[in-house]
């Protein structure tokens, strides 16, 4: 099944629009699991158990694995995912951008190594550093658009020809680089009204939305800006105010079970601005 046929079907299943990311911090783990040799196995598994079905896909963040010299852990989670939730894409978030040659080597890292639905890709170095990415028909390329941190505006903000630059890498995958309907593109939820531009240059497109949560991005305005006529259309991510959540003492709660709590909390602040 193609990554956007299983983004469609899972948005409905589970009724979600809610990305769940997978930003491994060692430091922030609980203590039990520190010094441990396959901490971030344990903790990304007990994570993905714990939220599954409050997500339409996980997106583990590969730097937080390669620091660590962890990358066969995030080949054993992919896999876990593969096997035990098909259904839910993975999108792996590594922002290459290189040329031809070099980006055909990254596309077997996401693709084959560790068997991505997705992988998200940097737009700065033009169409032929995208398109091995783009060989790859039944998976999906997720492109910078306009991205959530503040520095974001130094050149996706720039004018260009009467409009900013972010727009006319909107226009250009939409209208040029998209002829198989894979590709999809990063709008921070910290900018809605970019957002909501960007919404109308590439019809129902899907977006990977980013920026809710520890960046405080206002869930209200990124659905309003953001969602398709049918009430879908993005991967809203959020990962350390779910991967890190504050236990209840009262309660008594373990970190899965808060992160559970926060991920319910998210999507259905989510689904209460969604259309029918
Ligand atoms: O491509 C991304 O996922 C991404 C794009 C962007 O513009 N901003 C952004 O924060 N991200 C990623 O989204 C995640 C956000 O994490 P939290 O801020 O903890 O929810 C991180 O893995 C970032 O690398």
């Amino acid at each position: 099944m193609t990554f956007i046929n299983k983004l469609n079907a899972v948005w409905k299943a589970h009724s979600s629009l809610l990305c769940v990311g997978l930003d491994p911090d060692i430091a922030k783990f609980p203590a039990h699991l520190q010094g441990k040799p396959d901490a971030i196995l344990t903790f990304c598994k007990a994570i993905i158990d714990a939220t599954a079905d409050t997500a339409c896909a996980f997106k583990p963040q590969i730097a937080y694995f390669a620091a660590l010299r962890a990358e066969d852990q995030l080949e054993e989670i992919c896999a876990y995912l593969r096997q035990k939730y098909p259904h839910i894409p993975i999108v792996l978030d590594a922002k290459r951008g290189d040329i031809g040659a070099t980006a055909e080597q990254y596309a077997r890292e996401a693709f084959e190594r560790y068997n991505a639905d997705a992988v998200t890709v940097n737009p700065y170095m033009g169409f032929d550093s995208v398109a091995p990415y783009l060989e790859w028909k039944d998976r999906g390329v997720i492109i910078l658009c306009r991205t959530s941190n503040p520095g974001g505006s130094d050149l996706q903000f720039l004018q260009v020809d009467g409009k900013p630059l972010y727009q006319h890498v909107a226009q250009l995958v939409a209208e040029k680089w998209n002829t198989n309907g894979q590709c999809a593109l990063v709008v921070g939820a910290t900018f809605p009204d970019e957002l909501a531009q960007v919404r109308k240059i590439v019809g129902d497109m899907p977006l990977l939305v980013p920026g809710i949560g520890a960046q405080g991005g206002d869930i209200q305005a990124t659905v309003k800006a953001g969602q398709t006529a049918n009430g879908t259309g993005m991967m809203i991510n959020s990962s350390r105010a779910i991967l890190y959540a504050k236990t209840d003492e009262k309660t008594g709660e373990d970190f899965t079970q808060a992160a559970r709590r926060v991920a319910l909390e998210t999507r259905d602040a989510i689904n209460r601005f969604r259309a029918a």
